[in-house]
């Protein structure tokens, strides 16, 4: 049977970039999405905001909610200090699958711990499953309903504390209205829009800078 758009993305990984080289499994991703078969990575346009929010709170916990093929979660682990952990969830088999694989190719494995599951059910679980107390940085880019109840889901489960930071990526294409319209109104948050464009497209998109204030 056909391919899968994510093993084809695979397949380009392994066929044209560098073995151990996160930046080249990064831009083999980004070109062949852009020259090949568009798919839903963050991308390179709102990558480069991606990394400079990494890079300024430096995390020694993250979370990342949606793996996908592992673009963003490789974009993240390439720039955390050594010893610190990414956690990232994946519902869907397949592409979790697939995002193992590119995460191996990157070299990257050991910063990246990937658990198959439902944020909802999973996220309960961080503190038994990981020893973690609260996170330093969560990166929003699974299922655009899910953003608001599993933030919800967050502050119940004390996974956050003051400054603890959440990145929400899609908050206009497809869109997450709910969200936004909790985090732009909740004085527990202050949040800032950064525009953009949708992955590989002209069209409006964005991520959305929140920092939980406790
Ligand atoms: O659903 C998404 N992610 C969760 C996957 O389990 C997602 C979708 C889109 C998108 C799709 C179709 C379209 F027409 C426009 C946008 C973009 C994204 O960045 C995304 O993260
Ligand atoms: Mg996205």
């Amino acid at each position: 049977t056909r391919s899968t758009r994510p093993q084809r993305l695979l397949r380009a990984v392994q066929k044209k970039a560098i073995k151990g080289d996160p930046q080249s499994v990064i831009s083999t991703i980004d070109y062949f999405c852009r020259h090949s078969e568009w798919a839903m990575n963050v991308g390179d346009e709102k990558g480069v905001i991606l990394d400079s929010v990494v890079c300024e709170v430096s995390p020694s916990t993250a979370l990342e909610l949606g793996t996908y093929c592992g673009y963003s979660t490789v974009r993240i682990a390439r720039l955390l200090p050594p010893g610190t952990k990414l956690i990232t969830l994946e519902f869907n088999p397949d592409y979790a699958a697939v995002a193992r694989q590119i995460i191996e190719y990157s070299g990257l494995q050991d910063k990246i711990c990937l658990v198959e599951g439902a944020s909802g059910d999973l996220i309960p679980k961080m503190q038994e499953l990981f020893g973690i107390k609260t996170f330093d940085f969560v990166f929003l880019d699974h299922w655009k309903d899910r953003y608001l109840p599993d933030i919800k889901l967050l502050e119940e489960c004390q996974l956050l504390r003051k400054g603890s930071i959440l990145l929400a990526d899609n908050v206009i294409c497809p869109g997450t209205p709910d969200y936004l319209e909790y985090v732009r109104n909740s004085p527990r948050y202050e949040s800032k829009y950064f525009k953009s464009h949708l992955e590989y497209t002209k069209v409006e998109d964005g991520l959305e800078k929140s920092v939980f204030l406790g």
